[in-house]
């Protein structure tokens, strides 16, 4: 699945913008706050419908304009093409179109435009809270039609606020009990698709951290660094549900949190509670690695997730990468956008200086050119 062009209208300081020709991969080079990070936010809004910076719509309209409109014409092997449309307006209300056709629910976006972020804030998905690592966790679910994830989780959610005011008001027994069963019912196929995919992408992970982690010890034979031993071989995943793993299933772990969810006003059990922990030993890895392993570690949870996206369900990721020079020196960084043009369908990456991005990274793929100024996006020729 490849973005073929890209329309931008009154978004952030972008007035108007089209980028035709889109490549495998595209680059897009321009200083400071000339409005790079809003390109990659705008690919990021056709998939998702939202920014991937603010919930605030307003603050992504451009100054002074009432909505912004991004517009992208998607072709996938064996499919025709089709187009995706989004539109906010000031009163955050908001228009989604697929090939004409206004979208009701998020799941009928499922698949169309993968995308998967790595960005400075990435960081966050290691030493962030949880909600990060759930987001994480439910990402490839929310790209594979029927899996049955959307339906579970909007059910989930209702019966958990509904439980949550009964508790609030001090309420128990029959009239919190058949809230509780819907919350076990739908809670159970949430966690049933969540551990099964994490199942699946787990050994993946291990995989792409050894090929990450060899390739950089491997860079030792060019005499110009020092060998160092891989270090992700110790990284484990760990799922947690959102109860206590000692405690069989989710239905037991939440009428014995009863009497506490009560005193407290809230349900404290389940999978809205559910994590991914990642350890080297009894260590948080957040806490053992340096700056630049986490940033490699949270790509290669993502890399993973797409590797897995496709493999099982055929269904091909963009890979959207904000400032890939921050904290990464030159051999991570190749070794990363070779791992990542393995199993990204199509890549955008933005750095202040074309010299950031390397070519020859980039194994020969057609790279198109981007140079933006004051949010104004124009092609560069090269002659890569
Ligand atoms: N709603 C808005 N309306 C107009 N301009 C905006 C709006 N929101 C942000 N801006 C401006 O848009 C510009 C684009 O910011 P962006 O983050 O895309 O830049 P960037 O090229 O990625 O910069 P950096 O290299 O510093 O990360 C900034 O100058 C910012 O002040």
């Amino acid at each position: 699945m490849q973005l073929n062009s890209l329309d931008i209208h009154n978004f952030r300081n972008i007035s108007k913008a089209r980028l035709s020709d889109l490549g495998p991969v595209n680059l897009i080079h321009g200083l400071n706050g000339s409005g790079k990070t809003s390109v990659l936010e705008a690919v990021y809004s056709l998939s998702m419908t939202r920014s991937f910076r603010t919930r605030k719509t307003k603050l992504v309209i451009r100054e002074g304009e009432r909505d912004f409109i991004v517009r992208g014409l998607i072709s996938a092997l064996g499919e025709t093409d089709y187009s995706l449309g989004v539109r906010r307006s000031l009163d955050d209300k908001s228009l989604v179109k697929v090939s004409g056709e206004a979208v009701r629910s998020f799941g009928q976006l499922a698949g169309l435009l993968p995308v998967q972020l790595i960005n400075p804030d990435s960081f966050d998905l290691l030493e962030g809270g949880p909600g990060n690592r759930r987001q994480f966790l439910d990402w490839p679910m929310f790209h594979v039609k029927h899996s049955g994830f959307f339906e579970a989780w909007s059910r989930y959610r209702k019966a958990l606020s509904q439980r949550n005011a009964l508790l609030r008001r001090g309420k128990m027994g029959a009239e919190i009990e058949p809230w509780s069963m819907e919350l076990v019912r739908h809670g159970k196929t949430l966690d049933e698709i969540r551990r099964s995919s994490f199942n699946a992408v787990a050994p993946v992970f291990d995989l792409v951290c050894q090929r990450l982690g060899e390739s950089t010890v491997l860079g030792a034979d060019d005499g110009e660094r020092p060998a160092a031993e891989n270090p992700f071989s110790e990284l484990k995943l760990d799922y947690q549900p959102g109860w206590d793993q000692g405690i069989s299933d989710f239905e037991l772990a939440l009428s014995q949190a009863l009497e506490g969810d009560v005193r407290q006003g809230f349900t404290r059990v389940g999978p809205h509670r559910a994590d991914v922990k990642l350890k080297i030993g009894r260590v948080d890895a957040a806490e053992r690695l340096s700056r630049g392993q986490i940033k490699t570690v949270v790509c290669a949870l993502k890399i993973a997730q797409a590797k897995w996206l496709k493999e099982e369900h055929n269904i091909d990721s963009v890979f959207l990468i904000d400032d890939i020079a921050a904290e990464l020196d030159q051999y991570r960084r190749a070794a990363l956008i070779e791992q990542i043009l393995d199993v990204a369908s199509q890549v955008f990456a933005t750095s202040i200086e074309p010299s950031e991005l390397d070519s020859s990274w980039f194994q020969g793929r057609q790279i198109k050119r981007f140079h933006v100024e004051h949010g104004v996006v124009n092609p560069v020729a090269t002659t890569e």
